[in-house]
């Protein structure tokens, strides 16, 4: 079995066991829920750098990253530094993430903040609401046409921003839909780890225009960015690079500098 499977099907056993803790009702009834959100498709198309930094503790491929970070220090310098939006992963097994550090972002910043999840079900969704996402994750290569658009039509209900997730042809062609609002294209395989810029730059044609188009992981450095945007990228989602320093604000911050400079 591949990771991706397996993290999915570890998945379907932890979201029935949410649901029979904290009842749909609950999570509409957070202080969060009728918030106004923010849109990160309208930030990524009014900027110039597009970052989307990321919180990430570990991750499969790389194992520990950094463990001695709290969040909200993590929020709060992202915000300062002027990145577009935040990425924060919610996976507890597989990324040494949870709710709470979503909770805690929301707290601490007014970035629009991404819920980095592997979603599988509505109830997900309404937690992403009640946490304080604005915006969600929907990955191809773990859901049907059907779920994407199911999926896709409930967020956009809750006023949430859609982040589709490809990572080939056949991919892309089964998730483009009018409530998808930013397609991001995963330079990492999910299923052997291999990273190639090379992903984004031979789907960018593919892609209609009206979609935000985000290159996802393996940047590591400003020329790539400068390399990406030609192909029409306006969003980068940025993890290790900024997560790995003793300071992911400052070292964000440097790399937007550089970046705009
Ligand atoms: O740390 P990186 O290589 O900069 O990557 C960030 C982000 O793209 C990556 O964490 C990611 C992209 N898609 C995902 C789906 C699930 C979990 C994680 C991811």
């Amino acid at each position: 079995m591949n990771i991706l499977d397996k993290i999915t099907l570890d998945k379907r056993k932890e979201v029935a066991l949410r649901k029979s803790l904290i009842p749909i009702s609950q999570l509409e009834n957070s202080v969060l829920f009728n918030r106004a959100t923010v849109s990160l498709a309208n930030n990524l198309r009014n900027s110039k750098s597009g970052i989307i930094a990321e919180h990430k503790r570990r991750s499969p491929s790389k194992s520990i990253i950094n463990n001695n970070l709290n969040v909200q220090d993590v929020a709060k310098g992202y915000e300062e530094a002027g990145v577009c939006g935040m990425s924060v992963l919610t996976d507890g097994k597989y990324f040494g993430g949870s709710l709470d550090d979503l909770l805690i972002a929301r707290a601490s910043c007014d970035l629009p903040l991404l819920r980095k999840e592997f979603i599988i079900d509505e109830y997900q969704i309404l937690e992403a609401k009640a946490y304080g996402a604005d915006v969600i994750l929907l990955i191809a290569a773990i859901l049907s046409r059907d779920e994407i658009n199911q999926f896709s039509k409930f967020a956009k209900r809750l006023n949430l921003d859609v982040l589709l997730e490809v990572h080939n042809e056949e991919e892309l062609h089964k998730s483009i839909m009018p409530t998808i609002d930013m397609l991001g294209v995963n330079n990492r395989n999910l299923k052997t780890f291999d990273v190639s810029l090379n992903t984004s730059k031979s789907l960018s044609s593919l892609i209609p225009n009206d979609f935000v188009k985000v290159s996802e992981s393996g940047i590591s450095h400003v020329e790539a960015i400068k390399e990406l945007q030609p192909y029409g990228y306006q969003g980068f989602l940025i993890g290790e690079n900024f997560m790995k320093t003793d300071n992911p604000g400052a070292s964000a911050r440097e790399f937007i500098k550089t970046l705009e400079g």
